[in-house]
């Protein structure tokens, strides 16, 4: 900058300083002597007159557009309280059902400065009460039912970024108000018990794949898998198959399983339909189900094995065409088909603790896709659910023990319950170390037995 342009600059800075000053003074004797009732319009007026010659550009996000909200200023809600922060002096807070935590959102007077792509902008919410029944306006009824104030968003900005603004920020802001709101709804747990019911329970399962013990390569690709299973929209409609996915989950009880659906619900924030066959009564109640089932959600069939008689095909199908059951081919034909007309993404995870039990046709390719064998508790798993329990990471006991499993197969539901016994460390770890001796002792001592009678 020439000293000549520095000067010109330091003018324009000295002028909007005292413009605003004179809006301050303005403002001050503006309280003293002029009426309540004629405060907002001699602002307003002097506002108005403040725009037209900044460089300043304002849109306006009414809360309401006509007698329905609007919902660009639902987004910058949701949006603006993902970035409040230290400079904000207060902020609304709450929480309801469907909340997984609580919720922050601006408040009113506050003022938030964002920098999107170099651009600074600034947002303001205005709140005005609704005088209702002064005027005889419907639709200022209608809103004045629902809440007391009306509320505003005013962004503003310097008016050469009007382009970035309108054509990226707005945008920008709406799709991770979409991602934000996914994010923090609270996964709902629905069980055909009562057709789905109708709001479902909230699932308060702590599971996390950070927290899940199972071998890190299965687990490396099973959260890689489900990465591109929810992003592959396109690619499915292009092979024109419906866009869902089928896992099966096998291993003997207590290895985890089903914590293993609610970590992957947890990891992607869907619903969990928990189907047991036992309590569908036909091919067509079970067709009901799956179609009141909504997208992005998770079906669930634990212990297909028990639920449904799955060895003998033929016949059982005779029979259950009697009896008006659900049929094994009834599931199959429902997995393949009847979504594919909703495009809408959907898992289905299907549990047994004996995977020779299960029929081929469940098992053929396309129909589950990936086979994931939960097994016993090995050194890995082990050492995941020592952090868990009690947040270490090394410990002199550690070569021992992991020896010791490789001995002897104990779930990780046993060596969690072991672990569970003392928060010490050595202790909790002693624990176990006899734990596993006392079962190979007894391993042994069965062994002798059946060798002697035979
Ligand atoms: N792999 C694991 N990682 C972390 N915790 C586990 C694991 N396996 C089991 N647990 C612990 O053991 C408990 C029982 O496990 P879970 O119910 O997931 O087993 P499951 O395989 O579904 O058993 P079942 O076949 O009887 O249904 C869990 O609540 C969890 O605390
Ligand atoms: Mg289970």
């Amino acid at each position: 900058m020439s000293p000549e342009e520095m000067a010109n600059a330091k003018a324009v800075v000295s002028t909007v300083a005292s413009v605003a000053a004179t809006a301050m003074l303005v403002r001050s004797i503006a309280n003293d002597f002029i009426p309540k009732e004629f405060r907002s319009y001699v602002f307003e007026s002097f506002y108005d007159l403040f725009r037209r010659f900044s460089s300043q550009f304002t849109i306006l996000i009414h809360e309401f557009q006509g007698p329905s909200p609007n919902l660009v200023f639902e987004a910058v809600e949701v949006y603006l309280g993902t970035i409040v922060n230290s400079s904000t002096k207060s902020i609304r807070l709450g929480k309801t059902e469907n909340d997984k935590g609580l919720v922050i959102k601006m408040d009113k007077d506050e003022e938030i400065i964002d920098v999107f792509e170099d651009v600074k902008v600034t947002w303001r919410m205005q709140c005005r009460k609704i005088e209702s029944g002064s005027q005889n306006d419907e639709i200022k009824d209608m809103i004045a039912a629902l809440c007391s104030e009306l509320r505003c968003y005013e962004l503003s900005f310097l008016k050469k970024h009007k382009e970035t603004v309108l054509k990226s920020y707005l945008p920008y802001i709406m799709e991770r108000s979409k991602v934000a709101k996914e994010e923090s709804r609270a996964i709902k747990l629905y069980s055909n018990f009562r057709n789905w019911g109708s709001d479902g329970m909230n699932l308060e399962h702590p599971m996390t794949f950070d927290t899940l013990a199972i071998d890190e390569e299965i687990k490396i690709t099973l959260i890689d898998d489900l990465a591109c299973f929810v992003k592959g929209k396109d690619y499915y409609n292009r092979i024109g198959k419906a866009w869902k996915r089928g896992y099966l989950l096998y291993g003997p009880p207590g290895t985890g399983k089903s914590s293993l659906i609610a970590a992957m619900a947890n990891h992607l924030n869907y619903d969990i339909y928990d189907l047991d066959l036992t309590e569908v009564r036909s091919n067509s109640n079970l067709r009901s189900l799956l179609l009141g089932m909504s997208g992005r959600s998770i079906l669930v069939i634990e212990d297909i094995d028990c639920s449904i008689k799955l060895d003998n095909r033929e016949k059982e199908e005779e029979k259950e065409n009697k009896h008006n059951r659900v049929t094994l081919s009834g599931i199959l034909n429902f997995l393949d088909g009847i979504w594919s007309c909703c495009g809408e993404e959907r898992i289905i995870v299907v549990t047994t603790n004996d995977i020779d039990k299960l029929d081929a046709a469940l098992l053929r390719p396309g129909r589950m896709d990936m086979h994931i064998h939960m097994s016993f508790c090995r050194l890995s798993a082990f050492k995941q659910l020592v952090f868990n329990y009690l947040g270490i990471r090394q410990h002199d006991m550690f070569a021992q023990i992991g020896g010791l499993l490789e001995e002897v197969e104990v779930t990780p539901a046993e060596v969690a319950g072991e672990l569970l016994k003392s928060k010490n460390p050595t202790i909790s770890l002693q624990g176990l170390l006899e734990f596993l001796e006392n079962k190979i002792a007894e391993r042994e001592r069965l062994k002798a037995e059946t060798d002697l009678t035979a």
